[in-house]
C-alpha cells in the first residue's frame, strides 16, 4: 500500500532526520514503531500521512508517486489513511459526537446518512455515554479514544497513532491495544507509533525501529 525506497528528509537547512529509510507496509499489515525521543518516529508519520514531502528518494503511496500527487488528489488520498496525533485535535467547543462526525459533515454528507454509524463507533471505541459532552469533560483515555474514533469514521485503509497510549494507565493502554488489534483483524493496517516496550511485548507484531537516522525491520 505504502512503499518507501531510500527515503531521507531534513528540516530547512538542518541535519538529515531520517536517511535511507526503505519499507513496505502491507495491507492489512500490523506494525510498531519505536525508537528513542527525538529520533524521527512522528515525522516518518507525517511522511507516511502526506503532510511532508521527503527531501529524497521515492515514496508510492496507493500506486501513486509521492512527488506527482497533486494538491487537489491529497484530500481523497488521506481519507484513506486515518491519524490519530499525540495531542488528539479535538475541537472543545463541539461535542464528542460532532468531533469525531466532523470529517463526514465537512465532506457534505447528511447526518440522516451517518447518525447510525457514528453511534455505533462511539459504543465501539466505549463512550456511547459520553457522547453528548465537550473534550475539555473528558478523561485523557477518553479524549483519545475520541480521537481514534474520529480517525476511522471514514473507514481508512490505514490508521496511524501517535503514542496512543502516551498518557493512559497500563490498564487503559492494554484495552487501546485490544482495539487496535480487532481493528486490523477487520482489515485496516496499523502503524502504532510508541516507546512503550511494555506494550510492544503484548503483541507479536513487526517492529520498525529507528536510530540514529536510519530504520531497522524486525518481522
Ligand atoms: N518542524 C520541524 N522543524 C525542524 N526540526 C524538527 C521539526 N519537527 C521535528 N524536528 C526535529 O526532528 C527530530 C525528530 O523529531 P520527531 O518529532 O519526528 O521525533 P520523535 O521520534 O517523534 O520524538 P518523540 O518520541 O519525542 O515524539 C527532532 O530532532 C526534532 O527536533
Amino acid at each position: 500500500m505504502i512503499r518507501f525506497e531510500n527515503v531521507g528528509l531534513r528540516y530547512g537547512m538542518g541535519p538529515e532526520i531520517l536517511r535511507d529509510i526503505s519499507f513496505d507496509l502491507p495491507e492489512r499489515s500490523f506494525q510498531f514503531l519505536s525508537g528513542p525521543s527525538g529520533a524521527g518516529k512522528t515525522t516518518l508519520l507525517r511522511l507516511l500521512f502526506l503532510s511532508l514531502k521527503p527531501t529524497r528518494g521515492l515514496i508510492t503511496v496507493f500506486n501513486k508517486d509521492r512527488a506527482r500527487i497533486t494538491r487537489r488528489e491529497l484530500p481523497m488520498l488521506r481519507r484513506r489513511i486515518g491519524v490519530v496525533f499525540q495531542d488528539f485535535r479535538l475541537l472543545d467547543h463541539m461535542t464528542t459526537y460532532e468531533n469525531v462526525a466532523l470529517p463526514l459533515r465537512v465532506r457534505g454528507r447528511e447526518e440522516a446518512t451517518y447518525r447510525s454509524d457514528v453511534i455505533e463507533l462511539l459504543k465501539w471505541v466505549g463512550l456511547g455515554e459520553r457522547m453528548h459532552v465537550l473534550p475539555p469533560v473528558l478523561s485523557g483515555g477518553e479524549k483519545q479514544r475520541a480521537a481514534i474514533a474520529r480517525a476511522l469514521i471514514e473507514q481508512p485503509e490505514i490508521l496511524l497513532a501517535d503514542e496512543p497510549t502516551g498518557n493512559v494507565d497500563p490498564p487503559l493502554a492494554r484495552r487501546l491495544l485490544r482495539l487496535f488489534i480487532e481493528l486490523n483483524r477487520l482489515g485496516t493496517a496499523v502503524v502504532i507509533a510508541t516507546h512503550d516496550l511494555g506494550l510492544m511485548e503484548q503483541v507479536d507484531a513487526r517492529r520498525m525501529i529507528l536510530a540514529d537516522g536510519r530504520l531497522e525491520i524486525h518481522d
